[in-house]
């Protein structure tokens, strides 16, 4: 079988493309720039790559990027304060808190104090809450949705199949289950207790890696046919000293096997981004009374 790579960058092309002539729309009409607030601590090697992609495609579509890099040494206080002001702020529509947190700070509370309104990262409890619950006024996480987006465009019909998920966090594995569950897919999560990941993995119509274990998946793992999502964003040295991104899953070895794949990079990464534009337009477009 030949394994059809899944194109998350022309994807995401589109999608920004219709975005910036919705964002110039708001503009004339409504006098709105819609404004994201990035806050990055200390220096986390994925946080650093979707950082630099965002900020450019932020003002490629008309928005205002307000980033924040803070030290590693910054207090739990500090960051709440600055929560506090972005909270307040008219010209900021979108937070977005970059995870994970230098050990020390505590994330859950961190997160919580961001404004549901404003959470285009749909990581409080109230944005969880409605995802869970299925209604459609939330905002939904960026990644999980990116991901159910390319399935919808590459499968007929997701009813009756088996998405097994790998990796539980709030940002990617829980959503993105609530989201398959939805579209009435038979979900199974897997995560770092799971006895015989690859056994769930071989049984899987759908598989969605996203751990952090860079090719934590291999080839033994995929039952010919599977479509894989590769959500892992890992940044290794090459032997010529180079660094690459590199994803959870062992991309050579399940070609041939797998049906549909997305690569790293150009898969999920800039679909990401795409999404966080997306709502990061809607939190705009909800402050219009
Ligand atoms: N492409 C993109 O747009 C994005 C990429 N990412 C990338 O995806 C990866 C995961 O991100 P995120 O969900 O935030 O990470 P977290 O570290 O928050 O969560 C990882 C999850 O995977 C589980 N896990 C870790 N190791 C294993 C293993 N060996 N076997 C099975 N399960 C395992 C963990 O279990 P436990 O909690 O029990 O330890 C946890 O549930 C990272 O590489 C990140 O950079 C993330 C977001 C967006
Ligand atoms: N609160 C929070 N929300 C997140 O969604 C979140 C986060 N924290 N922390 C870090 C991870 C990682 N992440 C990426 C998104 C896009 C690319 C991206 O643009 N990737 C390009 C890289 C292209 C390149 O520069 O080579 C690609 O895969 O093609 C990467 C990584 C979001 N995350
Ligand atoms: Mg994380």
């Amino acid at each position: 079988m030949k394994t059809q790579l899944i194109d998350g960058k022309s994807f995401a092309s589109n999608m920004t493309q219709k975005i910036a002539l919705e964002v110039k729309q708001l503009q004339q009409e409504k006098n709105i720039t819609p404004g994201l607030a990035v806050i990055l601590v200390g220096n986390d090697p994925a946080s650093e790559v979707y950082v630099r992609n965002k900020t450019k495609q932020t003002h490629r579509v008309g928005m205002r990027s307000f980033m924040h890099l803070l030290p590693e040494t910054t207090t739990q206080e500090e960051i709440l304060n600055l929560i506090a002001r972005l909270n307040k702020d008219p010209d900021i529509h979108g937070i977005l808190v970059q995870l994970p947190l230098p050990k020390g700070l505590n994330a859950d509370t961190i997160i919580q104090a961001i404004t549901p309104h404003k959470d285009v990262d749909g990581l409080t409890a109230y944005n969880t809450g409605k995802l869970a619950l299925g209604h459609k006024d939330g905002f939904i996480p960026c990644t999980p949705l990116g991901c159910l987006m390319l399935l919808q465009k590459e499968l007929s019909s997701l009813k009756g199949l088996h998405a097994v998920i790998i990796g539980a966090s709030n940002l990617m594995g829980k959503p993105m289950a609530q989201l398959l569950l939805q579209e009435g897919c038979t979900v199974t999560i897997a995560h770092i207790h799971t006895r015989n990941p690859e056994k769930l993995a071989r049984q899987a119509d759908i598989l969605i890696v996203a751990t952090g274990c860079s090719e934590l998946v291999k080839g033994s793992w995929i039952s010919e046919g599977t479509t894989i999502i590769d959500v892992g964003i890992n940044r290794i040295t090459t032997k010529d000293n180079k660094t690459k991104l590199i994803g959870d899953v062992a991309f050579e070895e399940v070609l041939g096997k797998a049906a549909k794949i997305t690569p790293v990079p150009g898969g999920v990464g800039p679909v990401t981004i795409a999404c966080l534009l997306h709502n990061t337009l809607q939190a705009a477009r909800n402050t219009i009374k």
